[in-house]
């Protein structure tokens, strides 16, 4: 086969890979072991996790997804009696090196939660305040309405900028909150089960954002829904956890692969259903 031709062939099987661009690594987990005190939440995990990717972390209840997206960007040192060995490299970087100030790497790498949160202050402060308190210099009207506009919000809300947050829907909730991540300009968001709260219209229009977002962002997302990662993830990481309730990596592959042929017989049962 010549070149062209294995080229050609590459791309029909993984649509989602560039082979003129290969897509670069932007974070790395080398051997990252996660403890609550002296439980073992996580073991051995290692992975890449590509720019301007939607990567999925998928699993069962308690094989520790949500602990490892929270060690991309520090969260757990915010919980008592967490610790994390191995390494986790933001941009070749070593995040837990000594140096490191864990406020300027979630800046970084932004977070979405599962339950939206707003702040219960107008619309526009939800976006002003964290660029606020970062020193922003900039025009704030104009970061107001960008931020908006990339979280799909702003025809919805440009006409009550001044009115409270909390009484937008829980869709609008959320987008809002992902418009407060955009607006510190992060290269990076974490989303955890992002729309697990929201009815299937809100969530819907939150998958649309996550494949418009990693034109300008890399995303890692948990979520129990296989549907969701299917649809909206180029990268599937399928966790799962072992007799002693220790998580671990089982099988990461491109979306495409995981799902349709799957190399891990756990991944295949996942998958199809026979235990959750
Ligand atoms: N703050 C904590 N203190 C002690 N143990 C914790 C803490 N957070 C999580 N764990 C434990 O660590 C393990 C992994 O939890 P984690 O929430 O990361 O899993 P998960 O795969 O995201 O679960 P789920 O799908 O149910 O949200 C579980 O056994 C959980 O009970």
């Amino acid at each position: 086969m010549n070149t062209t031709n294995l080229a050609e062939n590459l791309l029909t099987a993984f649509p989602t890979q560039s082979i003129a661009e290969p897509a670069r690594t932007i974070i790395r987990l080398q051997d990252v072991n996660i403890r609550y005190g002296t439980f073992h939440a996580v073991k051995d995990a290692s992975m890449d996790i590509y720019e301007h990717k939607v990567t999925a972390f998928i699993g069962p209840s308690g094989c520790g997804k949500s602990t490892v997206l929270r060690s991309i960007n520090r969260m757990n040192d915010l919980i008592r009696g967490a610790t994390l060995e191995g390494k986790v490299l933001f941009n070749n970087e070593d995040l837990y090196s000594k140096d490191v100030d864990p406020v300027l790497i979630r800046r970084r790498i932004g977070m979405v939660f599962q339950k939206p949160n707003p702040f219960p202050k107008s619309i526009y402060e939800n976006i002003a305040w964290g660029a606020r308190v970062n020193g922003y210099k900039g025009d704030y009207d104009e970061l107001v309405e960008t931020s908006l506009r990339s979280a799909a919000l702003w025809d919805e809300v440009k006409d009550k900028l001044k009115q409270n947050a909390l009484r937008l829907s829980g869709g609008q909730q959320q987008r809002l909150c992902i418009a407060r991540t955009i607006a510190v300009q992060p290269q990076v968001i974490l989303m955890d089960e992002p729309a697990s709260a929201l009815d299937p219209i809100a969530t819907s229009r939150i998958e649309e954002l996550i494949l418009e977002l990693k034109q300008a962002y890399t995303i890692v997302i948990v979520t129990h829904n296989m549907g969701q990662a299917s649809r909206v993830s180029d990268y599937t990481a399928f966790f799962m956890v072992d007799a002693n309730r220790t998580g671990y990596l089982e099988e990461y592959e491109q979306t495409e692969q995981l799902f349709l042929n799957p190399v891990h017989k756990k991944t295949e049962e996942y998958i199809s259903g026979k235990f959750g």
